[in-house]
């Protein structure tokens, strides 16, 4: 087949509506990868694909017309399903001035929001200051921040501190951070309903509830012991406050050291260090960075294995 000029045009636009496409499924890619809930729903829709396919193969008819049904009304129920993500899709497409940038912050800003929100945490445990702060990861978190009391502020220990004060309006609920900037106070989350060791109450529950059905990092500040969690994932670790600054820096900050590897790199340049002194000294990790306990709490209803022991 022999190509002429007149074909050109053609070839253009084949080639755009092919990198369109591409571009269309890589992003639907990173969305489902990068968030739990999405992963398990595009499992479940493979599953019934495939059923749907056998149903066909073997000629069940029922079957294959209840499927039908499934995937017909399954596009209707993605999207209810999805209403908060879609939502921030298209805002992020249409928001060229917002005031909030979260999405663009730079490390530096990472790293100031999170020595504050850290500084505020050791200074709420201290004082054994109850508080509940999450903080938004790639699943928007809009519905939540309009159940609480709409703020726009960078995020700084003093106001973290003062929010959570007893006794003031806001220090009920949770604070929900997007980027640096504390989006609300004052909100509510869905408990969860798994049956949890009884010393962790209403505001524990509310952390580990988010922390399933979101991607988000949330922090609790114990008001009864100061002792300082995150939830992540339905799991609830206990942190020194240094062990916090580099779980979040490990998390939030691209090029941080990750805290898994952290031994081995302190190994190694103890190692070198060890080497250049001509000594035997062993490395040992910093306690002040492990976690102190981890909480299965699913399994372990005495709540924690200590000594940093992850499972
Ligand atoms: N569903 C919820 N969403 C947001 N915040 C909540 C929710 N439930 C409770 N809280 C917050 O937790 C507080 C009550 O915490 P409670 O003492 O019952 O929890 P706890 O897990 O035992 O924590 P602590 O160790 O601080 O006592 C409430 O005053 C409120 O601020």
């Amino acid at each position: 087949m022999e190509l002429s000029i007149s074909d050109v045009p053609y070839i253009i636009r084949w080639i755009v509506d092919i990198l369109v496409l591409w571009g269309l499924i890589y992003a639907g890619l990173r969305l489902v990868r990068n968030n739990t809930r999405t992963i398990q729903i595009f499992k479940g829709v493979i599953i019934l694909l495939i059923v749907k396919g056998l149903s066909v193969l073997l000629g069940l008819n029922a079957l294959s017309y209840i499927m039908n049904l499934f995937l017909q009304w399954g596009v209707v129920a993605i999207i209810i399903v999805f209403q908060p993500e879609i939502r921030g899709v298209l805002e992020k497409l249409g928001r060229t001035s917002s005031p909030l940038h979260w999405a663009e912050l730079t490390n530096g800003e990472y790293e100031h929001m999170i020595n504050e929100l850290v500084e505020a945490c050791d200074e709420m445990s201290r004082t054994k200051t109850g508080a509940l702060i999450t903080i938004q990861q790639t699943q928007q978190l809009t519905d939540y921040v309009n159940t609480g009391i709409r703020m726009d502020s960078v995020v700084s220990a003093e106001l973290l501190q003062t929010i959570f004060q007893y006794g003031t309006p806001m220090h009920d609920g949770a604070v929900i951070i997007q980027g640096n900037k504390i989006a609300c106070a004052a909100a509510y989350f869905p408990p969860t309903t798994k049956d949890l060791p009884s010393k962790y109450g209403a505001r524990h529950r509310a952390a580990v509830g988010i922390s399933e059905i979101t991607d988000s990092i949330t922090i609790v500040v114990s008001e009864e012991t100061g002792a300082i969690s995150v939830a992540v994932k339905g799991q609830l670790i206990q942190y020194p406050a240094e062990g916090l600054r580099r779980y979040l820096k490990n998390m939030l900050i691209d090029d941080t050291v990750p805290v898994v590897d952290n031994t081995f790199f302190k190994t190694a340049r103890n190692f070198s260090i060890s080497r250049s002194k001509k000594t035997d000294k062993k490395s040992k990790p910093d306690d002040r960075i492990l976690p102190i306990s981890v909480v299965d709490l699913y399994n372990d209803k005495q709540g924690g294995k200590k000594n940093g022991k992850t499972r």
